[in-house]
């Protein structure tokens, strides 16, 4: 074992660990390693030789073996690990030692984790990583939350780490407490919308013939224009991808039930907890809800009756289509996006920095996208734009695009093929933009059974009046 005290320690040797240990590593820091099954740590520093690595098999050598302040980044699975993994460390650390969370925690885990460790004397930091294996390895985009002074120690290893876009780190101390990794919870919610609307474009390509070679080719090349972003560039490999076994396309072999580790599901809770819209999104895991109910899908798929989807009529014309279906969907999934992070940032007095947000996000992380240097400009020229749609480039966007949208949902819907979050962005696009929506009659219904109440358009905004409406039940 070195004598030098390491820079920095990483409990949790998983795929996350072992990659952002190897990253840390690479940029000059000696790195002090330590997991609960301790065959792991062995066998990762056996694999790495000639690193400057440390492996640890008790929590005190762990300890022990780093520079104060201690410097203490957790990669264990999300909740009560967590909390263990604290309460064994809490005696073992001296004041002002660092301890980061880089799991995927829930921020209200986080703000009660800063409470108790700040009541300890110890300092947390609790930061949102995306980019899975590849990205902890090559440069994650890091969302760290917690005190600014803690950010400051911290600060000069996550920006070697991070991705580089422009030659930025992406990653900016994101607010106190819990704002790291709500924003990272935010990110995942965005991440699940953006799956499904490529989804929902396989599934229209499907319905017209398309091979999945042809697919792939389709995906390949939305990549290299507006579209370009890591997700339709997986989708265009992954399409590509043949089964070793039968030669077929992989894809269409693997069982269409969507997993989710819970971070989308947060992401809705939050949103209605806050009375924000973010209907893409909601779209987006009740998809991969019903997905996960294969069995009843079928007994329902011998029994329901509906369209036999045939878009080969439509076929030449749809790529563009879909295209900009996709293109204008994402513009609305992010817009709500935003919309909850800026509710909830103004609501917790986070002072959020959404073009900085937006420009960490263009690397190193699942959603990385071309399309977030536009929100990076929008809220850099005005940080208090109400609504993203508003902001001149998408509004031009959304003007240009609606009519393949408006299209393709209506193709979609005739034909029965679920579209759930290109129907549910129209929807959103459409409600926001209408003046007058039929919640006057919802109104009148309220007043009827319960005295509600109402405001009237032809009377001051605030007075409520109530109507005796005539007796229904003899
Ligand atoms: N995988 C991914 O792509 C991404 C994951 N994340 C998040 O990063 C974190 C790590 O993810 P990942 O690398 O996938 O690993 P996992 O979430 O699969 O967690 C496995 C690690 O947790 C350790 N662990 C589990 N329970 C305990 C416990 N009670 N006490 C101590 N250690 C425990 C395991 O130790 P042992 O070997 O002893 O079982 C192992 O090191 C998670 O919060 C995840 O949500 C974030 C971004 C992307
Ligand atoms: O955090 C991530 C990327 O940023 C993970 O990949 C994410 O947890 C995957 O979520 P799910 O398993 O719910 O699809």
């Amino acid at each position: 074992m070195s004598s030098k005290k390491s820079d920095f320690g990483l409990i949790g040797l998983a795929v996350m660990g072992q990659n952002l240990v190897l990253n840390v590593e690479s940029r000059g820091f000696q790195v002090s390693v330590y997991n609960r099954t301790t065959d792991k740590t062995d066998e990762f520093v056996a694999a790495n030789p000639g690193k400057k690595l440390v492996g640890c098999d008790t929590l005190e050598a762990f300890v022990q073996s780093l520079a104060l302040p201690r410097k203490i980044q957790i990669m264990v699975k999300a909740g009560a690990p967590v909390d263990q993994v604290i309460e064994q460390l809490i005696p073992l650390l001296d004041k002002d030692d660092i301890i980061i969370d880089g799991g995927n925690s829930l921020y209200t885990d986080t703000e009660r984790r800063d409470a108790y460790l700040s009541s300890k004397g110890l300092r947390f930091i609790g930061a949102g990583v995306s980019g899975g294996e590849e990205g902890a390895r090559k440069g994650p985009a890091i969302m760290p939350g917690g005190p600014a002074s803690t950010w400051e120690v911290m600060k000069p290893i996550f920006e070697s780490i991070a991705a580089k876009v422009d030659g930025q780190p992406c990653v900016i101390h994101i607010g106190p407490g819990g704002a790291g990794h709500y924003v990272k919870m935010i990110h995942n919610g965005i991440e699940y919308g953006d799956m499904q609307l490529i989804c929902e474009a396989y599934s229209l390509f499907k319905a017209a013939g398309f091979t999945t070679d042809e697919m792939a080719a389709i995906f390949n090349e939305w990549n290299e224009g507006d579209l370009q972003s890591y997700l339709i560039q997986i989708t265009g490999k992954a399409l590509e991808q043949k089964d070793p076994e039968t030669g077929q396309p992989l894809v269409e072999l693997i069982l269409d039930k969507a997993g989710q580790k819970g971070t989308g599901q947060w992401t809705l809770i939050n949103a209605a907890e806050n009375a924000v819209v973010i209907s893409t999104i909601n779209a987006a895991v009740e998809a991969r809800v019903l997905s996960s109910q294969k069995k009843q899908r079928v007994v329902a798929s011998q029994q329901l009756q509906g369209p036999k989807p045939d878009l080969s009529a439509a076929k030449k014309d749809l790529v563009a289509k879909v295209h900009d279906a996709l293109y204008a969907s994402k513009v609305i999934s992010y817009t709500q996006g935003f919309d909850l992070i800026k509710t909830m940032g103004e609501k917790k007095q986070w002072g959020l920095d959404f073009g900085g947000i937006a420009s960490i996000w263009r690397g190193g992380c699942i959603i990385r996208a071309r399309f977030l240097n536009r929100i990076t400009d929008a809220y850099r020229t005005d940080p208090a734009l109400v609504n993203l749609m508003l902001a001149p480039f998408f509004k031009d966007l959304l003007n240009q695009t609606q009519q393949n949208w408006r299209e393709v949902v209506a193709l979609a819907v005739s034909n029965g093929i679920p579209v759930p979050a290109f129907s549910a962005s129209l929807a959103y696009y459409d409600s926001y933009r209408s003046e007058r929506l039929s919640a006057n009659l919802l109104q009148a219904q309220r007043d009827f059974f319960g005295a509600h109440t109402y405001e009237r358009i032809d009377k001051p905004e605030g007075q409520f009046f109530h109507t005796e409406w005539p007796e229904v039940i003899g």
